[in-house]
């Protein structure tokens, strides 16, 4: 079991690159099944999600491999099996993306509740209820979920909620389904958007991916090809709070500002500047941040995924913050880590208010999820004295070698086994 150990208070300094999106990677490298041929996806981060994903690729009979440093390869010609093990699907909750990729291509596909990051009930109802109205048999029983269909044919599903993984699940089904299917309240992520590209550059025909009505033209087969995934626009906005909570100044090149909109926006408002030059980031902090309020959304919202995260740096901001987390219910577990650390906030339901105090002080903290460690690891390299991070895996489940990303900008941290 690993554990990252910090020595706070050190300005976070210097220039770094971002890599390959995990949350566009995951459902890319999952869609790969449904070409007859070979992918080889570009800028993929060697992270946990990816690993396993790639396991289950294997497990399938899929051939996997690292074409280099940053690409994956996949020959998803020789897939023997429509069976997602089970041990696999308990890793993460992108194993669900196999479900739309299998059933199109094959007809059939067996698989049971996804694991993944304890952030809320999280079901699955949306895509169940997509793919059967795209014409699947749904059968449940013993904890096994198996879809099958003779055939799909295209429809029209509303979702309830803009739900980023049913988008991209149903928009794969649909991409092999007879007739068009229109997905209304679609997600608007630019993951989805992502997908949306790789699966048109492998033959698919869809209009709208990364807007709220996304149709697709089923068409008979898919074919391998090559494609470069998005940077990764939560990894970056960890990179630029650390920067701001450190009152350092740190510059990301690689980054896609129309997808840190919300993120840019609410980084200005507390006086931290923010500087863009095309694809290049730059974050300059030397005095205390102000508070600020901010809500949840979907995209083009402030992302859930940096909440965490951002309320580390409101921690030591000048004021008190408000911030209400309205995508998903439970998504506060690092608060009492943070409080360990002297923060002071307080939880009602969604909502969270942090009012700021002086510093933090170092302390031995838990992650029990992806971006409340990362928010752990923010708080730590601004706290004085030293910080123990247990829980790592989690961090390492969406974030490539973290320590040695932030130890090339001059953070003092370290891996341990213990
Ligand atoms: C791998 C990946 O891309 N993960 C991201 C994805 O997760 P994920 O795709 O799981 O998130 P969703 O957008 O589906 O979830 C949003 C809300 O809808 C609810 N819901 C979802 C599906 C369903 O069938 N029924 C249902 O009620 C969820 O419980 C949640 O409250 O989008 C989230 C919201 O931006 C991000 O935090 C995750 O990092
Ligand atoms: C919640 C996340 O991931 P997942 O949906 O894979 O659990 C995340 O990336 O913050």
């Amino acid at each position: 079991m690993d554990l990252l150990r910090i020595q706070g208070g050190v300005p976070i300094r210097g220039e770094t690159r971002v890599y390959g999106a995990k949350n566009a990677a995951l459902p890319i490298l999952a869609a790969t099944v449904m070409a007859a041929g070979t992918s080889i996806i570009e800028d993929v981060p060697n992270l946990e999600d990816v690993r396993v994903m790639m396991q289950i690729l294997e497990q399938l009979g899929a051939r996997v491999r690292w074409y280099n440093a940053s690409s994956v390869e996949v020959d998803a010609s020789s897939i023997h099996s429509t069976n997602v093990p089970a041990d696999l699907m308990q890793r993460m909750r992108s194993s669900i993306f196999l479900m739309g990729p299998l059933l199109a291509r094959f007809g059939d596909v067996t698989l049971s509740k996804p694991g993944g990051c304890v952030i809320g009930q999280r079901p699955i109802d949306y895509h169940l209820h997509g793919m059967r109205q795209l014409g699947a048999k749904i059968d449940e029983r013993h904890g096994y979920i198996r879809c099958s269909a003779r055939r799909l044919v295209g429809t029209s599903i509303t979702l309830d909620f803009p739900s980023v993984g049913a988008t991209e699940n149903l928009m794969m089904a649909a991409a092999l389904a007879d007739g068009v299917t229109v997905i209304e309240n679609a997600a608007r992520e630019p993951e989805v958007e992502d997908l949306g590209q790789f699966l048109m550059a492998s033959g698919a025909v869809i209009e709208g991916a990364g807007s709220d009505t996304v149709v697709i033209h089923g068409c008979s087969h898919l074919h391998g090809t090559t494609y470069q995934i998005i940077p990764d626009r939560i990894v970056t906005g960890t990179l630029m709070l650390a920067a701001a909570a450190t009152r350092g100044e740190v510059t990301v090149l690689g980054a896609r500002l129309n997808h840190l909109g919300a993120i840019v926006q609410k980084l200005r408002d507390t006086g931290v500047r923010v500087d863009v030059d095309r694809d290049i980031i730059t974050v300059k902090c030397d005095e205390t941040p102000q508070a600020v309020d901010f809500r949840t959304a979907p995209f083009p919202g402030f992302p859930t995924d940096l909440q965490a995260p951002f309320m580390a740096l409101l921690t030591t901001s000048s004021g008190t913050s408000v911030i209400h987390e309205s995508v998903f219910e439970a998504r506060f577990k690092h608060v009492d880590e943070l409080k360990r650390m002297g923060a002071d906030i307080a939880v009602d339901m969604r909502t969270a208010v942090v009012r700021g105090v002086p510093t933090l002080s170092g302390a031995r903290v838990t992650a029990s999820d992806l971006r409340g460690g990362a928010a752990l690891l923010v708080a730590a390299l601004m706290a004085e004295g030293t910080t123990e991070v247990d829980g790592v895996k989690h961090i390492d489940r969406g974030y490539q070698s973290i320590e040695e990303h932030l130890v090339m900008l001059g953070a003092r941290i370290e891996r341990v086994c213990v």
